[in-house]
């Protein structure tokens, strides 16, 4: 049967491109013409502007990415003016055909994760079409997530083996059964995914596997064959392009590739006055910047899938 990972392998196909862009939008690294007429006293003079850098950055992408991640911290932060960015960016997305993976990383009792689910991968306007999850909470945190996402055609992202440099110290434990914790997590992940596999053989129950760890996600690939892997750390956190082939199956599949910071301040590493550019140059730096990510991963896509 088909599912949403089914669409996902498509989407990368039609755009020869597995790249993903995180929208983690900090005013901070904003250049000086968006913030001009921002007053940053006000929550809601922040948000529209924030939605401003949203839009332009989705613009100059769309063609190189197949989603885009809003991060919700960025969002949380300005209160019920950054949720309506985020439902804005989530709009905006989608009209330009995007696939939104919610980066919320969810998970509590399982009431709790059921109304978690029903936010984001219902059908509200805070609802994507994917969302990470926190699993550390054990199954009845996350099937709440996994009732959703397969009774509404969506999909999410279980946490397995985060890109953060500590991710050793709760996830790479050894269990009293001799297993490492995410390898024994990984075990149970594939028993679902293997029942709810679609016609290009992966299911809607995805894993995030850190792109600064490339031998664990070597093991991590075989350990899991039917969940795509979302893949964040590439670029900014030190995951290196030509370790991202160990993420990737031999068709060139299973894994989508997720860059924030890197894509969408591009251009603070173009220009030492970056702040002072203007709107075309905030377009050129992001647009060339996602276009080098979406090579550079495709080559290293495809080099495995020849060799
Ligand atoms: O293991 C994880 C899970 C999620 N993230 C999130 O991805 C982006 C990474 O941003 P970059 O600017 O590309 O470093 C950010 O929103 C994280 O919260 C992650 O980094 N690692």
């Amino acid at each position: 049967m088909r599912n949403f990972a089914d669409k996902l392998i498509e989407e990368v196909s039609r755009k020869n491109s597995a790249l993903v862009v995180g929208l983690d939008p900090d005013l901070e690294y904003f250049p000086d013409y968006l913030l001009e007429d921002v007053d940053l006293s006000s929550d809601e003079s922040i948000a529209d502007a924030i939605f401003e850098f949203n839009r332009i950055i989705i613009d100059a992408v769309a063609d190189e990415v197949i989603a885009v991640k809003p991060q919700l911290a960025y969002y949380e932060v300005y209160g019920s003016f950054g949720i309506q960015a985020l439902e804005r960016t989530i709009a905006y997305a989608r009209s330009k055909d995007l696939i939104v993976i919610n980066d919320a990383k969810r998970g509590d009792i399982g009431s709790t994760s059921a109304a978690y689910a029903r936010a984001y991968l219902g059908k509200g306007t805070m609802a994507g079409d994917m969302v990470t999850v926190n699993p550390f909470l054990g199954s009845d945190g996350y099937m709440p997530f996994i009732q959703a996402a397969r009774d509404n055609n969506k999909g999410l992202f279980l946490l397995l083996k985060t890109s953060n440099p500590s991710s050793h110290e709760l996830q790479d434990l050894q269990l009293a059964n001799g297993k490492v914790l995410y390898d024994m997590l990984a075990e149970e992940i594939e028993k679902l995914a293997g029942d709810s596999a679609g016609v290009h053989g992966y299911s809607y129950i995805g894993a995030v596997v850190g792109g600064t760890y490339p031998e664990e996600a070597a093991k991590l690939r075989r350990a899991l064959p039917h969940s795509i892997f979302l893949v964040p750390g590439f670029g900014i956190q030190g995951g290196r392009a030509e370790d991202l082939s160990e993420f990737f199956d031999d068709k060139g599949n299973g894994a989508v590739i997720s860059s924030s910071r890197g894509i969408i301040y591009a251009y603070r590493n173009q220009r030492s006055d970056w702040s002072r550019i203007v709107e075309s140059e905030l377009i050129r730096y992001v647009r060339e910047e996602a276009s080098t990510a979406k090579e550079q991963i495709n080559a290293v896509r495809f080099h495995k899938a020849t060799r």
